[in-house]
C-alpha cells in the first residue's frame, strides 16, 4: 500500500537514529533530511538519503505525511515545534519535563488551527515510561511508583550542557543510587527526593578561553535539567571525549508497588537495556509517526502525548491481524 513519507528536521544523535530506524520499517520511506547547517556539511548514514537546507521545507508540504523533529528540547523544539506544527503532522521527543503543560498549548494551537496531528514528548522518559507510570497508578491504585534511569548517557542533558556558553562539547551520564534501587525492591516503598534517587556526572570541552568556574556554575545552577542534584563537572580535552565518550548506552525501569487487597502486595515493572539511547528513542519516534498519519487520516488533530495514542496505531500490523496474532 501506500508508503508514510517522512521527513527528519535536525540531524543530530536522534536524526541519524530516525534514519536507520525507517529502513526498519516497510511502510515508511525518507524523503529527506532538513537541517540549519549547509546540506554539503553532513554525511548521512546512507549516501541516498536527500538532505536540504531548512529553508526549503515549506515546499515539502505536499510530500510529506509526517515531519519527525529531532532537535534539542533546551533551545530547537521550543521554536521549531510551534512553527512546524502549523505546517506539518510532527512527532517530537520534547522531555523539558517541567515546561511540557506549556510546549503542549504553543504547539496544539497552530495544529489545531491547520488540521495538523503533532505527538509531542515521545520517546521513552517521556514516552514509554509515562505510559507505564500510567499503567501503574491507574492498575495499583494503592500504591507507590519509582523511575530510575542508568546509568547511561541523558541526551536531553546532554543537549542541555552543550548549549551553556563556553561549552565546545560534552556528555551527560545520569548514575542510580544503589542504596535507593536497594531500598525500593526490598519492598520498602520508601520516600525518596529527587536528590536520593540520582547522581548526575558531565564531562565537558571548553572553548578557548572560557572560564572552567563560570561553564560548572552554569550547568550545575541549570533549571530542570541539574538544579535539583548532586552534579559533577568534569574537564577534559577533545581527544578524551572521542575516545572515552562515544557511545550512547541508557536504560533503566519504572516499578509500581500496590496492595490489591491487604493480603497481597503485587509488583508492575518496565525496563530498557539500550546499547543506543538514539536509535532507540528514533524507533518509537517512528512507530508514532505511523500513529500520527493514521490519528490525521482520521481527523484527529492538534497536540496530543502518548497517552492520547491508542497502541494498535503503533503497530504496522492491521487491527484484524492484530487480533488473530497478538490478542
Ligand atoms: N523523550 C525521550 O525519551 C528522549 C528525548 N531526547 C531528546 O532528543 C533531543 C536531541 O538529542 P540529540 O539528537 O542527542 O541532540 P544533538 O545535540 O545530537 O542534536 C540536536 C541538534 O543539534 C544540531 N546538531 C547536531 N550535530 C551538530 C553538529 N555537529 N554541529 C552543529 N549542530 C549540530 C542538529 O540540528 P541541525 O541539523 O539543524 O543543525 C540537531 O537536530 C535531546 O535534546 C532530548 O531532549 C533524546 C532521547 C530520549
Ligand atoms: N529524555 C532522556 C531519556 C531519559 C534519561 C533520563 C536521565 O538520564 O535523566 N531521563 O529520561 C534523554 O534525553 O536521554
Amino acid at each position: 500500500g501506500k508508503q508514510i513519507r517522512i521527513g527528519i528536521v535536525g540531524y543530530g544523535n536522534l536524526g541519524r537514529g530516525v534514519e536507520a530506524a525507517i529502513a526498519k520499517n516497510p511502510d515508511m520511506t525518507l524523503a529527506g533530511i532538513f537541517t540549519r547547517r549547509a546540506p554539503a556539511d553532513l554525511k548521512p548514514l546512507f549516501a541516498q538519503t536527500p538532505v536540504h537546507a531548512m529553508a526549503s521545507l515549506n515546499e515539502f508540504q505536499q510530500t510529506i505525511d509526517v515531519l519527525i523533529l529531532c532537535g534539542g528540547s533546551k533551545d530547537d523544539l521550543p521554536e521549531q515545534g510551534p512553527a512546524l506544527a502549523a505546517l506539518f503532522n510532527t512527532v517530537d521527543s520534547f522531555d523539558t519535563h517541567a515546561r511540557i503543560p506549556e510546549y503542549f498549548a504553543a504547539v496544539d494551537a497552530p495544529a489545531q488551527a491547520h488540521g495538523k496531528t503533532a505527538l509531542i514528548s515521545i520517546g521513552w522518559d517521556p514516552g514509554m515510561f509515562s505510559i507505564n507510570r500510567l499503567y501503574g497508578e491507574a492498575l495499583l491504585p494503592d500504591g507507590v511508583t519509582y523511575t530510575f534511569w542508568g546509568k547511561g548517557l541523558s541526551q536531553g542533558h546532554s543537549d542541555a550542557v552543550r548549549r551553556v556558553p563556553g561549552v565546545k562539547a560534552g556528555v551527560q551520564y545520569t548514575l542510580p543510587s544503589p542504596d535507593a534501587i536497594e531500598r525500593v525492591r526490598s519492598g520498602a516503598r520508601p520516600e525518596l527526593s529527587t536528590r536520593e534517587k540520582h547522581t548526575r556526572e558531565c564531562y565537558v570541552v571548553l572553548e578557548e578561553g572560557a572560564d572552567a568556574a563560570v561553564v560548572e556554575k552554569a550547568i550545575v545552577g541549570m533549571p530542570h535539567y541539574f538544579a535539583d542534584y548532586d552534579t559533577r563537572v568534569n574537564f577534559i580535552n577533545e581527544e578524551t571525549l572521542r575516545t572515552e565518550h562515544n557511545r550512547m548506552p541508557h536504560g533503566g525501569f519504572v516499578i509500581r508497588s500496590g496492595n490489591t487487597s491487604e493480603a497481597h502486595a503485587q509488583v508492575v515493572e518496565y525496563s530498557l537495556q539500550l546499547e543506543s539511547n538514539p536509535e532507540f528513542t528514533a524507533s518509537v519516534l517512528v512507530a508514532y509517526a505511523r500513529a500520527a498519519y493514521r490519528l490525521n487520516q482520521q481527523g484527529q488533530f492538534g497536540a496530543k502525548t502518548a497517552f492520547d495514542v491508542a497502541p494498535g496505531l503503533l503497530s504496522i500490523k492491521s487491527p484484524a491481524q492484530l487480533r488473530e496474532e497478538l490478542l
